[in-house]
């Protein structure tokens, strides 16, 4: 007996929504890249969470539509029950997710973003696109409020990449066993990259993960967190 196969990034109305929201960025991105760089070479301390929002007002930066693919091909894969990220902004990876989860029959995806004009934007996006019951957009610091979610299947890491260690250690006593986490752009600021911290701990096994690093599209890490031997 073969089951109905439905994909919902083929729907109009996502795939409709998709379109504008990426073409929005490509719109944006260039002069919010700009301010970030001109704020960080400025800089003499680290961005606070804060700091780094109001940085980054101006831009989108989703993610590339190749790893909206991929988040939309692990859900369905995995099937999780609850999955989190950290970074929503105007939603782009979070349609892919949400149409996975949707395609699924199954599953809850916590967003996070502490701009409130992107969490409007996002929600509006979501429910144009018919997905609003998959997602609830959490206003606020991630490193907050995603320490609030029990039973964590999978974590998707795409907001300060200093931040990422602040955002699972926030999580990790939440991750189911087997849980992944996907961290986005661990490459993108080079050897200086404030994803360091974040590489280094979840690199080393003792903190229970099991990690490997994938240097396309800036750089993502795949983790999955074992549990601690
Ligand atoms: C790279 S963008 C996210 C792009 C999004 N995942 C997508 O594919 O469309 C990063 C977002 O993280 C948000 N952000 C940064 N630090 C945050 C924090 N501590 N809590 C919540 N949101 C945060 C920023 O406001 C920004 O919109």
């Amino acid at each position: 007996m073969t089951s109905a196969v439905r994909n919902s990034l083929l729907d109009p109305k996502v795939s409709a929504v998709i379109e504008r929201v990426w073409a929005l960025q490509a719109e944006i991105n260039p002069v919010g890249e700009a301010v970030v760089r001109a704020d960080m070479a400025r800089r003499t301390t680290p961005f606070t969470h804060r700091e780094i929002v109001a940085a980054c007002a101006a831009g989108s930066f989703a993610c590339p539509p190749e790893i909206g693919r991929t988040l939309y091909a692990l859900v369905r894969a995995i099937r999780p029950k609850v999955v989190l990220e950290f970074g929503t902004a105007h939603g782009f990876s979070t349609l892919h997710i949400a149409a996975a989860l949707r395609d699924n029959g199954e599953g809850h995806l916590y967003g996070s973003e502490m701009h409130p004009a992107k969490v409007q934007a996002a929600r509006t996006n979501l429910a144009e696109a018919g997905l609003a019951d998959w997602v609830e957009v959490l206003e606020g610091d991630a490193s907050e409020t995603l320490g609030t979610v029990p039973d964590v299947d999978l974590l998707y890491l795409d907001g300060w990449t200093d931040h990422y260690l602040d955002v699972l250690q926030a999580v990790e006593r939440n991750l189911r066993p087997g849980a992944l986490i996907q961290a986005d752009d661990v490459g993108k600021f080079g050897a200086g990259s404030g994803a360091k911290a974040y590489l280094a701990y979840v690199r080393d096994q003792a903190n229970g993960y099991s990690s490997v690093t994938f240097t396309d599209y800036q750089g993502f890490e795949q983790s999955c967190f074992a549990g601690r031997p």
